[in-house]
């Protein structure tokens, strides 16, 4: 809590000041004196109080003071943010909307085409209908949009010219751009759920009929099938952007394309596989209603993307977190914290998590069950909860390796942000790349490669989507392994490549036989899709120039603390 002292000034547990606001804080009328001081709620005030100039505010209303600063900060972040040019153009915006319109034209084409195969009637065939519903984080962004070119959207919807439905979606969206925000960027995928009705089958209709569809057409490039992963889909390039199609199968003869995915009827006897399928567009539904701001939280979002992908903890394949983990933490701080504006929010999201007493889950309040463990999902070190039925566990590929790489950013996030009002702060620090070369002086290189762009990216998705096993060989042998989710080309391999380069503990690394490690990990590689791989120690020295990063203030920056040792191989 604040407390006040005439000599001394008010200090205040930054983290903790949304809590007052929230609690309907009464205002607190400051005395003249020494100004605000910042404290660490857990250990006490940090060195000497950084004082923020607050000058000729003296007598203004605590809340209202703090209100003020806390929206500076804020507008500051979102300036910042802009700046980073991450925000996908007007241009690319138009592209994406373009790309779905066209993907929802060729479902509805498949789904007729499937009707006629099945032999359906004249009235039934009319009536015959499947849907395409965003998800993941483009549906997340999808209620509000972010830019303020509605000419430039018109235009570009002229440009496109593919025929009057795609015209009517850019003109009646149009108004929508006006000032908010989005929490994808230009390099996320666009995932887009196909529901179909009864008579269209997964195995057969979606995987091959659509499948063939697909691929004939010129702007659908690079289409591949994952049929055996827990949510099978169809992964390809419209106009070139990366989608990402699961199907659902619903119990019903025709699925409108606004269909309401909430509502019981639609749900009745689906199948294990569709109701998982489903689970991506029912968790982002969720989230949207258990929030208290959708706005605030979309840019709360969107910056713990951009701090978690700058400081190589974004890649659930490696180990990291995932889009839905943020989006479920984010939503965490905005359900905990309703009435903090995005600075405030920042700091709490780090308060919060530097100090989370894991493997205690991550559970949204969503007024219903009391809290509970999911007994369907093994505990991972850091559970996070779906916040739709059947309520299970967000899939993790978590280590102890990445476990400890999560906390260590997540400290070092609390350090830089808990004091966030002091005048000499600086958002560039949170976001600043990690400095690989910096921290580890050797890395495990892996060079995958094929005969052509195709190829290599079907073989780099499978052995991306077995790597946690080789992470764990490492782990145990080493102790611990970093795995920069950075995907780096080797410009001396004259095939087209992708390279990872993986940082190994700084004490243990002298010797390292990566021989039997790379024969274990090819055997595991056996069922899929074929393309080179080649695995070796490297020093820091020879990482490629962009993955040579080093910056001043993360000079002397190695562990922020002092009790969060490196994890060793005995555990
Ligand atoms: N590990 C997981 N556990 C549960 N659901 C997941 C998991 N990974 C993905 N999903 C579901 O699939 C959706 C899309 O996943 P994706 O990996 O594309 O992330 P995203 O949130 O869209 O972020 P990005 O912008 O990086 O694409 C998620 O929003 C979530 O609903
Ligand atoms: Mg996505
Ligand atoms: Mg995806």
């Amino acid at each position: 809590m604040a407390y006040a002292n005439r000599n001394q000034g008010v200090f205040i547990p930054y983290h903790q000041l949304v809590d007052l606001r929230s609690l309907n804080h009464p205002h607190v009328t400051f005395v003249p004196g020494p100004p605000i001081g910042l404290i660490n709620p857990r250990n006490g005030p940090v060195g000497p109080p950084q004082f923020v100039p607050i000058g000729a505010t003296f007598n203004r209303s605590f809340h209202e003071l703090l209100i003020r600063m806390e929206e500076e900060k804020s507008r500051s972040l979102l300036q910042f943010m802009a700046g980073e040019g991450l925000v996908p153009s007007p241009e690319e915006e138009i592209k994406r909307k373009v790309a779905i319109e066209k993907l929802k034209q060729i479902v509805m084409e498949w789904i007729k085409r499937v009707a006629c195969n099945c032999g359906l009637d004249e009235r039934r065939l009319r009536a015959a209908s499947a849907a395409v519903l965003t998800y993941g984080s483009y549906g997340l962004g999808m209620t509000v949009a972010i830019h303020k070119g509605s000419q430039t959207f018109l235009l570009y919807s002229f440009v496109f010219l593919l025929d009057w439905k795609v015209l009517f979606v850019c003109i009646s969206l149009t108004p929508l751009f006006s000032g908010s925000v989005q929490v994808h960027n230009s390099e996320s995928d666009i995932d887009a759920l196909c529901v179909g009705p009864r008579f269209a089958t997964m195995g057969e209709d979606f995987f091959v009929v659509l499948h063939n569809m697909l691929t004939s057409r010129p702007e659908v490039s690079e289409v591949h099938c994952v049929k055996d992963a827990k949510v099978p889909l169809m992964r390809f390039k419209l106009d070139g952007i990366s989608i990402d199609l699961p199907y659902a199968q619903l119990k019903v003869m025709s699925v409108p394309e606004n269909v309401d995915i909430l509502n019981l009827y639609y749900l009745r006897n689906i199948d294990e596989t569709s109701w998982r399928s489903l689970s991506g567009v029912h968790a982002n539904k969720w989230i949207l209603r258990l929030i208290p701001n959708t706005k605030v939280f979309q840019s709360l979002l969107r910056c713990i993307k951009l701090w978690a992908k700058r400081r190589g903890v974004y890649g659930n394949l490696l180990g990291f977190f995932g889009g839905v983990h943020l989006a479920i933490l984010g939503a965490f701080i905005c359900q905990r914290y309703p009435n903090a504006r995005l600075s405030g929010l920042i700091s709490s999201f780090f308060g919060t998590f530097a100090f989370w007493d894991w493997p205690k889950p991550i559970i949204l309040q969503d007024g219903t069950s009391p809290i509970s463990g999911s007994a369907a999902e093994p505990r991972s070190l850091m559970p996070i909860r779906l916040p739709c039925r059947p309520h299970e566990y967000c899939h993790s590929n978590i280590t102890k390796s990445t476990f400890y790489r999560i906390r260590v950013e997540f400290i070092r996030g609390h350090t830089l942000t808990k004091d966030l009002l002091r005048p000499d702060f600086d958002w560039g620090c949170l976001f600043e790349p990690f400095p690989y070369a910096k921290k580890y002086t050797r890395f495990v290189k892996i060079c995958l490669s094929a005969s052509d762009q195709d190829e290599l990216g079907e073989w780099v998705g499978w052995v991306k989507s077995r790597f946690r096993s080789l992470l764990v060989k490492l782990e145990e042998i080493q102790g611990f392994c970093d795995p920069n989710p950075t995907e780096y080309v080797d410009v001396n391999v004259a095939e087209p490549n992708t390279v990872f380069y993986w940082g190994l503990q700084p004490e243990r690394s002298h010797f390292l036989d990566i021989k039997p490690v790379k024969d274990d990990f090819v055997k595991s590689l056996s069922n899929g899709p074929t393309g080179k791989i080649t695995l070796s120690v490297v020093q820091a020295s020879q990482l490629p120039k962009n993955a040579q990063f080093d910056s001043e203030s993360n000079k002397g920056y190695l562990n922020p603390n002092a009790n969060l040792n490196y994890p060793t191989a005995a555990g």
